[in-house]
């Protein structure tokens, strides 16, 4: 494999993606990379240490069809309105994407592969050309509780998340930060007087966040000092559409042979990049709390189980704690009152990396034979 282009690279998750690919000195292995752009075609090539060619034009089809892969961070409109044109023209290379678009096509395969290296190898040599990134909190809950999975332990899961900002975009990161201030600003003068009534600051604070002029453009609600139960689109079975990518992506990305049961209610909270989630995992058997910490932290290099405790859970197991970092923490392991087939899990994970940027930089890895 010599060209390999890169498209949407200067985009928050293709941001991310950039940073790994160089901190792991990954461009070494690629001949000839290729930036292209929507919006600057001519523009300057970003810095990976070497000299490059001016941004192509990420809409030339004939250029696209040079390459030998592309790596796409672009978003699901430039999927659906580029893939299928380079295919119809009988383009053969690799498509490596971030976004949801092709995710559920039976010629893609969902890649997170240190949970399916197995499933990548297989599609590898049946010629599969089409190699997806998935959901965040899809692959998070995969990296931290795959070592159940591979147990064949797992009987259904309920997943209930909290998740960050960064998954509805980098604007919205700049919207949260906002609300937050404008919460804080409504109320200095309170602030500043430790004597002054909580409940005339809590009243102010309301009141702000109700009225017209809180910056919610883009959320479309206050998410600082609040949360939004709602992620993604409606479906007409009462799941948002991330409550549904998670049994059909978790299943793909495993390749089960009979659905493993998953729901839950996805939310936003006013973290930054982190998102985390609380499971209930029904065990198909009565199994200690000791071995499932075992399976769990033998998983993968990432995943760290943290000791059900008060000091170590609010030090490692946080959006604070995790986010910028690759570890996928998983603690509060223990069983419910409910019955003891019945666990409860928590786990953190930085949603731009194992959740965005990781599993693509390593799939194109996997390709070029270097991992
Ligand atoms: N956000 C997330 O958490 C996740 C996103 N994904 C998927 O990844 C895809 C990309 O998402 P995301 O990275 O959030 O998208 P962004 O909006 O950050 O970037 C997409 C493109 O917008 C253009 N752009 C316009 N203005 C700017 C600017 N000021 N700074 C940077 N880029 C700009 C760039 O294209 P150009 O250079 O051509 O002008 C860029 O490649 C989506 O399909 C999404 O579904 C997947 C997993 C998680
Ligand atoms: N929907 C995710 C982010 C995302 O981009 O997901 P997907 O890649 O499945 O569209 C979130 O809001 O947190």
């Amino acid at each position: 494999m010599q060209k390999v282009g890169f498209i949407g690279w200067r985009g928050m998750v293709g941001s991310v993606l950039m940073e790994r690919m160089r901190a792991e000195n990954d461009f070494a292995h690629i001949a000839e990379p290729v930036f292209f752009s929507t919006s600057n075609a001519g523009g300057a090539a970003p810095d990976i240490g070497r000299e490059l060619p001016p941004l192509g034009d990420a809409y030339d089809i004939d250029a696209l069809a040079e390459l030998d892969a592309i790596v796409s961070c672009q978003g699901g409109d430039y999927t659906k309105e580029i893939f299928p044109t380079l295919r119809e023209q009988g383009w053969k290379g690799y498509w490596i994407d971030a976004a949801s678009s092709l995710r559920m096509e039976d010629d893609a395969i969902i890649v997170l592969d240190p949970v399916n290296r197995d499933v990548i190898d297989r599609g590898i040599d049946a010629g599969v050309k089409n190699f997806i990134g998935g959901n965040c909190t899809v692959s998070l809950m995969l990296m931290g509780l795959g070592g159940l999975f591979k147990a064949g332990l797992v009987e259904w899961v309920s997943a209930m998340t909290y998740q960050a900002a960064s998954g509805a975009g980098a604007k919205n990161m700049r919207e949260l930060i906002s609300q937050m201030g404008a919460i804080r600003d409504g109320v200095a003068g309170e602030l500043a007087d430790p004597a002054s009534a909580i409940l005339e600051l809590d009243r102010k604070v309301a009141e702000n966040m109700r009225s017209g002029d809180f910056p919610s453009a883009e959320f479309g609600a206050p998410l600082a000092g609040s949360l939004l139960p709602w992620i993604d689109t409606q479906l007409e079975n009462g799941q948002s559409r991330e409550e549904w990518k998670a049994q059909v992506e978790a299943n793909k990305i495993l390749g089960t042979d009979s659905t493993i049961p998953v729901d839950g209610t996805c939310v936003r909270i006013g973290a930054m990049r982190c998102h985390s989630q609380a499971f209930t995992v029904k065990l198909k058997k009565d199994v200690p709390v000791s071995e499932v910490e075992q399976l769990i932290g033998a998983a993968n290099d990432w995943v760290k189980v943290v000791p059900n405790e008060r000091e170590a859970s609010l030090q490692q197991l946080t959006p604070t704690a995790v986010t910028g970092k690759l570890d996928i923490p998983v603690g509060r392991l223990r069983k419910l009152n409910i019955g003891p087939e019945y666990l409860s899990a928590f786990t953190v994970g930085d949603q731009l990396l194992w959740g965005a940027a990781e599993p693509l930089r390593r799939v194109l890895l996997i390709l070029l034979g270097k991992l």
